[in-house]
């Protein structure tokens, strides 16, 4: 790497002084998006981009990180940068993970053993989603003997639930990630006005048909009656039900940290900790759930000033650059997670199309953190930043 250019970025323009051309992928966000909307049929495109109601919390998301400006500092010797941080154990190269995201292969073919592989091979860490469109065993083996966290869609059927985290424990999955903001599924105008939901064709239940407390209790083999299975998953699914009471179950049945995810309240991060969880993901769901909500970034400083010191604090929902990663490390968050982006990647060019925005995620990360007079990321803190 040449002193005055970071990781990757040498790369691409030496590649394209040489002849290489430019490269193939969009580096900036908005024109990624863009460029995976040409490539995906509407139905697709419009389950990843989309939003709930009249997407004012996508929105809220973005315009959160734009009230907040970087103030830069000089003469601070960042010639040498370090972005790696272990969070609950897990070492990272840098504070950032893929989110999890069901139903991916409506995107791309093998698109979750893709995105396990990209990640993999920069030595991060995916969160495999419970409606991956591969079964679990499959992915993890794809992904090598990297980390491994696991997201759960708490089912109603406790048996299911149970299942879910057994297998999950004996498939090597460390790090159990538990959603909570998804009781039922948002009210999203993009999919209704298509009528296109991918469970209907199957898509995003692989780890329910196959598992043993699943099938046991559909009235017919799934391979006989397809619909029938989608009927019974959409049955059992999740669980509107569940209080602050239920973790205890959690604890039972699963040995390693425990992070909640969707935490928007400083209430609730409390409760977290209370509770004995060890993580919070400060996420609304990347504005797909409730629409007006708190912009996720709007809620992080709070509830990193209430709960940070004794749970991890991560974030996700609108982080689309290396700068805001900085913000949102400045405002409290111990590591970010990133979603639509890399699904924007697996449709472009599948585990290639991933890799690309990595990189460009951890480039402009190690980039970012230099110009403004970081060496390193723990360096980052709410003074970093000012609000405009
Ligand atoms: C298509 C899609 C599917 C998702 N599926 C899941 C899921 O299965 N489990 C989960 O916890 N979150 C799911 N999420 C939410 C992401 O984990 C994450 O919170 C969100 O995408 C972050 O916002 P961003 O897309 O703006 O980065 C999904 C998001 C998208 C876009
Ligand atoms: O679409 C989503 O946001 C989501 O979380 C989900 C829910 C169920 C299955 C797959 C993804």
């Amino acid at each position: 790497m040449s002193a005055a250019l970071s990781r990757f970025q040498d790369e691409i323009y030496l590649n394209g002084a040489l002849g290489g051309g430019v490269p193939p992928y969009p580096t900036d966000p908005s024109t990624l998006e863009e460029a995976a909307r040409r490539v995906l049929e509407p139905g697709p495109f419009g389950y990843v981009a989309g939003g709930a109601g009249t997407g004012a919390t996508v929105r809220a998301n973005r315009e959160a990180f734009d009230r907040w400006a970087i103030v830069p500092r000089m003469l601070a010797d960042v010639s040498v940068r370090d972005t790696s941080r272990t969070i609950l154990g897990t070492p990272m190269p840098a504070p950032l993970l893929l989110a999890p995201i069901g139903v991916l292969s409506i995107v791309h073919e093998g698109a979750e053993p893709a995105a396990a592989r990209a990640a993999a091979a920069l030595g991060l860490t995916t969160v495999l989603s419970t409606a991956s469109s591969t079964p679990m065993e499959e992915v993890a083996e794809a992904a090598g003997d990297g980390p491994r966290w696991f997201q759960l869609y708490w089912s109603r059927d406790p048996d299911v639930a149970a299942s879910m985290l057994a297998r999950a424990q004996a498939t090597g999955f460390t790090h159990l990630v538990v959603t909570l903001d998804t009781g039922m599924l948002g009210w999203r105008p993009n999919d209704l006005d298509q009528a296109y939901l991918p469970f209907l064709q199957s898509v995003g239940i692989a780890n329910y048909l196959s598992d043993p407390a699943f099938r046991a209790k559909l009235a017919k083999p799934a391979e006989e009656d397809p619909f029938g299975a989608v009927a019974h998953w959409a049955g059992l699914f999740s669980n509107p039900a569940l209080t602050w009471d239920d973790l205890a179950w959690l604890r039972e049945h699963w040995d390693g940290p425990v992070v909640l995810k969707g935490i928007l309240h400083p209430d609730d991060a409390r409760r977290a900790r209370d509770a004995g969880m060890d993580g919070i993901v400060v996420s609304n769901h990347g504005g797909r759930q409730v629409d007006g909500a708190i912009g996720a970034l709007d809620a992080l400083p709070t509830v990193a000033e209430t709960v940070g010191h004794d749970v991890a604090v991560l974030f996700d929902s609108g982080v689309r650059s290396g700068a805001d990663i900085v913000k949102a490390l400045a405002l409290g968050a111990q590591a970010v997670l990133v979603g639509r982006p890399y699904a924007y990647g697996l449709a472009l060019g599948g585990e290639e199309g991933v890799r690309h925005v990595l990189r460009c995620l951890l480039a402009e990360l190690d980039l970012t953190l230099a110009l403004s007079g970081h060496a390193h990321v723990d360096e980052l803190n709410p003074r970093v930043l000012v609000r405009r």
